[in-house]
Formats: structure tokens, C-alpha cells, sequence
């Protein structure tokens, strides 16, 4: 029966440390996660998702989470988890602006998956991110628990890539169940972007898997690579 459903696939990538583990698990078992470890490699989480909960239209999908150690030695390897990308959800910790600055290298490694040179460099553009037909991008900061005050996390609320992809934010504490729980704006925000990510994997003539840079649906990034991001990234 599993076997009849279909699935799409989510990379989530961001910082090592600034919850990712934490947040999958959450998501996925509707419960905190005690003591996560650091992830090797990559590790996947399934979510049973209801598209369209509610409407005629409503089919259930599994959503599989991939979830992408952030640590920066493992850089010139984990390009191999990128394929396919149906959607991609951006992790910062929102106590930590650096975390927040690296969404966009994150974005461009995973957009520039296939170059050969892992030193080459790429103009990050936010133009290349505009646009409603885009992959589908979810920004969530994590550790609002954390934050010293409501100013403080207010200042991270709309992360500038956020507002460049056209994408949703949210922000959680991933030790609390109920930053997801149903009927949250959180978890309306969630269930759209899934939504979202199966839309165009099944609903639309975008759906094709992204699998190259040239096929990218941002569009002619192939044409835009020049030479400026990756060699001063540092993911941790
Ligand atoms: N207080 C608080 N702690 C959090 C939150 N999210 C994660 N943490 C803690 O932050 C630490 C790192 O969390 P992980 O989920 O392992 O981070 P990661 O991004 O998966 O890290 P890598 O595996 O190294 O890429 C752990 O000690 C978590 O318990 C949060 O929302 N609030």
C-alpha cells in the first residue's frame, strides 16, 4: 500500500548546529528530539503530508526530509545528496545572523550541485531567485526560545533571502511541539510549502526533477557563473 504513494523530496540545509536534526524530527514525529547527534553524510525522515487537506482535491504524499550535515570539511561531498530537489527548506538559528547570511551559499551550493571545480566560485544574484515558478523555498529560523527578546527575534523575522525568493519564514523552537502544532501559523505555513513542493513535482509542467544547473527553474544560472562565492564559505 506505502508503495502507492508518491513521495517528493526535500533537501534541508543551513549551518552545522543550528537545529536541522532537531527540526526534522520534530516535523516528522511530532515530538522534540532529546539528544540529536551531529549528522555524517546525510539522514532522511518521512511525514505522511495531505495535500490539499480538505478539498476534493486532497491525496495523500510522503514528504522526505533530507537533511544535510552542515559541516564545512564535508563540503566537496555532499553535493551527491542534492539529487533529485523538489524543494528546499533553508535553516538558520535566529540567535546567530551569521547563520542567517549563509542561507544564500547554501542556496548557490545546492544550485551549482554539479560544477566540477568544488573551488569555483558563483555570483549569488537575488534576481536569479524572483519569481513565483521558482523551486520551492521554505526559510525557518530556529532557537526563537533562545533569542534574548522579542526585539531581538522580531530583527530576524523576514530573512532578506526570504523576501528575494519570494519565500515564506517561519520561525520555532524545536524543543517545543506546539511551534508546529495544527492550526499554527506555523504549521499552515508548512503544510503550504509542502503543498507547494508536490504541486510542481505532480500538478505542473515545471515538474520535472532538478537535476542540473542548466535545468534549473531559476533559469539561465549556468550563464551567470562567475567567480565569488564558495572559496570563503566556511558552513560552521
Ligand atoms: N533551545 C533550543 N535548542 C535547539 C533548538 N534547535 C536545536 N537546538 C539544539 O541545538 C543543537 C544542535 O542541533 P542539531 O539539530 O543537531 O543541529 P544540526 O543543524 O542538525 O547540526 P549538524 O548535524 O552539525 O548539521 C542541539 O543541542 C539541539 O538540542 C531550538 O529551537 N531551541
Amino acid at each position: 500500500m506505502a508503495a502507492d504513494i508518491d513521495k517528493v523530496r526535500v533537501l534541508v540545509v543551513g549551518d552545522s548546529g543550528v537545529g536541522k536534526t532537531s527540526l526534522v524530527h520534530l516535523v516528522c514525529h511530532n515530538e522534540p528530539i532529546r539528544n540529536p547527534n551531529w549528522t555524517i553524510g546525510s539522514s532522511a525522515e518521512v511525514k505522511l503530508h495531505e495535500y490539499r487537506a480538505g478539498t476534493p482535491a486532497q491525496k495523500t504524499f510522503f514528504v522526505e526530509l533530507w537533511d544535510v550535515g552542515g559541516w564545512s570539511a564535508h563540503q566537496n561531498s555532499r553535493s551527491i545528496f542534492y539529487t533529485p530537489t523538489h524543494g528546499i527548506i533553508l535553516v538558520h538559528d535566529s540567535t546567530n545572523r551569521k547563520s542567517q547570511q549563509n542561507l544564500r551559499k547554501w542556496l548557490a551550493e545546492v544550485l551549482n550541485k554539479d560544477s566540477n571545480d568544488k573551488n569555483e566560485e558563483f555570483d549569488y544574484d537575488p534576481e536569479q531567485y524572483a519569481g513565483a515558478s521558482t523551486l520551492p523555498i521554505l526559510v525557518i529560523g530556529t532557537k526563537i526560545d533562545l533569542a534574548q527578546s522579542v526585539r531581538e527575534a522580531s530583527n530576524f523575522r523576514s530573512s532578506p533571502i526570504a523576501d528575494e525568493c519570494g519565500a515564506d519564514e517561519i520561525q520555532v523552537d524545536c524543543t517545543q511541539v506546539k511551534h508546529i502544532s495544527p492550526g499554527s501559523n506555523n504549521a499552515i505555513k508548512l503544510s503550504r510549502f509542502f503543498d507547494k513542493v508536490i504541486e510542481r513535482k505532480f500538478y505542473s509542467r515545471e515538474g520535472r526533477e532538478f537535476t542540473s544547473p542548466l535545468q534549473s527553474p531559476f533559469g539561465g544560472y549556468q550563464d551567470r557563473k562567475r567567480s565569488t562565492i564558495t572559496k570563503s564559505f566556511h558552513a560552521d
